[in-house]
């Protein structure tokens, strides 16, 4: 050193301009440091170290004036040469693959084996001529003239493994970009050009000759990279913004969220997600079944869970809480398809729906129940409004209904429908002698006797004090007389139950048929009238036809 300072130096421009550069990776590599959250801090300040190394060797190379001097220090810069491209790599692969997890000490000591090799191989360059060739030589005779290198094979051997990196930044540089969209493509595009532009500038320099100042282009092009990057970092803020919002947004979520890999280890969770388990350190690679509280159920959720989203209910009995787990797979895109990464599970509570839904649910039975009542209720009335309280047979209210129906079935099929207006014997006499109760009783009983022979399809109304109507559908006049005078004899051969024993009933009953006597419910009660005063008059406990309309006009 101290014969190269006494060979002559100065402080050129360019010496000047890489120093600048140097001054500039110093001040951005001490910002990164004190960044709160910086992923892949390690391997971007290691990146910079390496090119500082590099640019402080070249600079001392521009800057001493003897060529063995210059030689000495283009030697001592081959460890920042491989080292640059090497940690350039790792930074962008782990940036890609947003891997947060510091760099462990073996692999950044491995990844320094070649570069310290190759120093040891270039600083021996004198004893085996392999990095620089005897040609090696200024370039021309004024001082401190830059060397022009005459390259040996271990320099293009070193050259290949440092382009090898360089490839391998492009691709997944130039992957991600074209994998992604919107402002994540362009800050991966502004990633490929700080790839490019030091190696464009260093294929230039070893294939074809190009230098800057005299000197190997490549630490004068890391003033753009500088420029680059403290625009990205200041500028854009593209390091801390964008993971730190990330960041910043999971963990002002209000809902747990967990990030499980491959093999069920959770690599992620949120604030919520913690305080839901009641942990809070050491969680951190742990196994999600044996996470407390929600652990194993999480954990039956994901293994049920196939492709694509899915949305499941998890309900947390020691908790009492209830909620959604939505499983997302994260994937990544490669050339064979989807590779699966781990998965997402976002836990949502939704307690407070739930016990709504289970709320709404219980008055939805309530008012079920309660509209049935209701309709029952509405039935019983309307048995009521239509039966006749004491006998229970149908009223005259509901006479109109069912008399419409059964005459439309008789028209439809043809068929005749016989009524049959029945009244008691004497009973008012039986009234007065036994009394009212009593005569109410007679009334049941015969109501009884009635619904008793009746078929299915016939109907008995109470329509009067003491007087029924016998609706007998497809019946004509000689059948209708057929029952009425069965009906009447069974009742006259046996007493009538009352409160003071059994006591004699007879009946009288005037039949008229649809529609030899009449079309209407009127003209047929007003026919089966006629011949149920006929049946009075000839001497009660009798059943009369209607006469033909033509000779009841006679009669009258
Ligand atoms: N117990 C009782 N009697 C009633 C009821 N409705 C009407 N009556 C009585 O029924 C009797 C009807 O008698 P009437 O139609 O005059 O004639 P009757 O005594 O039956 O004589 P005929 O019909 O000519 O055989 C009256 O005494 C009414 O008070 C009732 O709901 N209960």
């Amino acid at each position: 050193m101290q014969a190269c300072l006494a060979s002559g130096w100065s402080l050129s421009p360019p010496v000047l301009m890489t120093l600048l550069v140097c001054f500039g990776v110093v001040l951005l590599a001490h910002w990164v440091t004190r960044q709160r959250d910086f992923p892949e801090r390690d391997s971007f300040i290691l990146l910079h170290l390496a090119s500082l190394w590099w640019m402080g060797a070249a600079a001392l190379e521009m800057s001493f004036f003897a060529a063995e001097c210059k030689m000495f220090w283009a030697s001592m810069a081959w460890p920042g040469i491989v080292s640059t491209p090497t940690f350039w790599a790792v930074f962008l692969w782990q940036y890609v693959n947003s891997m947060r997890t510091p760099l462990p000490r073996s692999s950044i000591l491995g990844l320094s084996l070649v570069p310290l090799l190759v120093w040891a191989l270039a600083l021996s360059n004198p004893w085996h001529g392999l990095f620089y060739g005897a040609g090696s030589a200024p370039v021309d005779d004024s001082p401190g003239a830059p060397v022009r290198y005459q390259h040996g094979p271990l320099f293009y051997a070193t050259a290949v493994y440092v382009y090898l990196f360089m490839a391998f930044c492009m691709g997944v540089v130039s992957r991600a970009a074209a994998l992604s969209q919107g402002l994540h493509r362009r800050h991966y595009l502004a990633f490929v050009l700080v790839t490019a532009v030091p190696w464009v500038a260093n294929v230039g320099y070893v294939v074809f000759g190009w230098t800057l100042f005299g000197f190997d282009p490549t630490p004068f092009s890391f003033a753009f990279t500088l420029a680059a990057f403290s625009w990205l970092i200041v500028g854009v803020r593209l390091f801390d913004l964008l993971p730190v919002a990330r960041h910043l947004l999971l963990e002002a979520l209000l809902d747990p969220v967990l990030v499980i890999d491959p093999r069920g280890r959770v690599i992620e969770a949120n604030p919520a997600a913690l305080k839901l388990a009641g942990l809070q350190q050491g969680w951190q690679g742990t196994e999600l079944g044996q996470w407390p509280v929600f652990g194993a159920d999480l954990q039956r959720l994901l293994n049920e869970a196939g492709e694509g989203d899915q949305e499941r209910p998890l309900t947390l009995t020691s908790a009492a809480r209830y909620y959604e787990v939505r499983v997302r797979a994260i994937e990544r895109a490669t050339r064979h398809g989807p590779t699966l990464l781990g998965h997402m599970l976002y836990v949502r509570d939704v307690t407070q729906r739930h016990l709504s839904e289970l709320k709404l649910a219980e008055a939805l039975a309530l008012s079920e129940e309660r509209l049935r009542t209701i309709s029952n209720l509405h039935e019983q009335l309307r048995e009521q409004a239509l039966c006749d309280p004491l006998t229970g047979l149908y009223n005259r209210r509901y006479l109109d209904e069912f008399f419409s129906r059964e005459l439309a079935r008789a028209q439809r099929e043809n068929l005749p429908l016989a009524l049959a207006l029945i009244d008691l014997d004497h009973f008012k006499r039986l009234n007065d002698e036994c009394g009212h109760l009593v005569g109410d009783d007679v009334l049941k009983a015969v109501a009884k006797h009635l619904l008793d022979n009746l078929r299915s399809t016939d109907a008995v109304f109470r329509i009067g004090g003491e007087e029924f109507l016998l609706i007998l559908p497809g019946l004509d006049a000689q059948a209708a007389m057929a029952r009425l005078e069965a009906l009447r004899t069974q009742l006259s051969q046996v007493g009538q139950p009352t409160r003071i024993g059994t006591l004699p009933v007879t009946l009288s009953a005037g039949i008229a048929i649809w529609p030899a006597h009449g079309q209407g419910l009127d003209s047929l009660l007003q026919a089966a009238d006629v011949a149920l005063y006929r049946a009075k008059r000839d001497g009660r406990n009798r059943v009369e036809v209607a006469l033909p309309p033509a000779e009841a006009n006679r009669a009258r």
